[in-house]
């Protein structure tokens, strides 16, 4: 049996002269929670709409759970927990008749399990969607999209206009759902909100996918902020030569760079060639080395 729930080939979409995604090619593995990351206008949105069948691709194509987004859009929607970005409710009923509502759309239950979710996420189901606060309407869609427990997620920036308990919450929710085998797709901005649960995370800008790479890899390659004082005046050029040293300003005594973990022993044996006054290494977070590699709009492969 496959394990991967998504697959998407030379995956491509223009409206008129815009070309809001190009060539992405990327899978999801079942189990795994995978975070997609980009600023406003990447195209991430583009493509979760492509891969729930609700626009056609210009070009390549998305496979879901085996199936053709495009041409088996029906069955995809009954199958994926979708939340798009903004959600669609009736604003006449509650949030407890959308339950029955969905649940009956969908012939796959799930209203015993909402219940929970509902207290979980702090969420009144006796008050119609046109009352609801926007923060709550966000809720009553992630629930929607949660409760019959499908095999997929896939989620459109989920936890925004949430306060940071139900953010806490619904990343909660989406590590069980993984423990118990099933797979997210989670669009977000935000690095710092990815890392809490994402197994790997793809880059997207302007369209074009520019990295893949798991957590891991990334927290490997986390960057390490250095400065040294040294007795007497040092030549930079002997620093610069180093493989993978960043930002580095040498001023007559003193150095500051940046590095990451893999280059520090060679930085540390320069450093140890002069004679040292002071000396400082200090991890940065990873956001900072997010940012360091893919923050700037160049293109680093993953
Ligand atoms: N229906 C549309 N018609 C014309 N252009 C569109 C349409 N939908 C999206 N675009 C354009 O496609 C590009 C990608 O937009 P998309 O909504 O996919 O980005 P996004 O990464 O989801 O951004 P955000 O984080 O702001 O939601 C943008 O340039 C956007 O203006």
């Amino acid at each position: 049996m496959t394990t991967t729930v998504v697959q998407t080939t030379g995956l491509s979409k223009s409206y008129g002269p815009t070309r809001a995604l190009r060539d992405v090619s990327l899978s999801i593995e079942r189990g795994e929670v995978f975070g997609y990351l980009g600023p406003n206008g990447a195209g991430k949105t583009t493509t979760l709409r492509l891969l729930m069948g609700m626009i056609h691709p210009s070009a390549g194509s998305a496979v879901v759970l085996g199936l053709d987004a495009w041409r088996d859009s029906v069955k995809v929607h009954r199958l994926v927990g979708y939340l798009s970005g903004e959600p669609a409710l009736y604003d006449r009923l509650t949030g407890r008749q959308h339950i029955s509502f969905v649940s009956r759309l969908r012939g796959r239950g799930g209203d015993r399990k909402a219940g929970g979710l509902a207290d979980r996420l702090h969420l009144d189901l006796q008050t119609r969607a046109r009352s609801l606060s926007k923060g709550n309407r966000q809720k009553l869609a992630l629930l929607l999209a949660l409760m019959s427990a499908p095999q997929l997620l896939i989620l459109d920036e989920p936890t925004s206009g949430l306060d940071p308990i139900v953010q806490k919450e619904v990343l909660a929710l989406l590590a069980e759902h993984t423990a118990g085998g099933g797979s997210v797709l989670l669009s977000s901005h935000l690095l710092a909100e990815v890392q809490q649960v994402a197994d790997r995370i793809g880059v997207i800008r302007s369209g074009e996918l520019i990295a893949v790479e798991s957590l891991e890899a990334l927290r490997g390659r986390s960057l390490h902020h250095v400065s040294a004082l040294f007795s007497s005046a040092v030549a930079a050029a002997s620093f610069a030569r180093l493989p993978g040293v960043r930002d580095l300003q040498v001023t007559d005594h003193s150095l500051t760079c940046s590095a990451p973990q893999s280059a520090l022993d060679a930085l540390l044996k320069q450093v140890a060639q002069h004679d040292v006054v002071d000396f400082r290494c200090a991890e940065a977070d990873l956001e900072e080395t997010f940012l360091a590699y893919y923050g700037t709009g160049d293109h680093h492969a993953g």
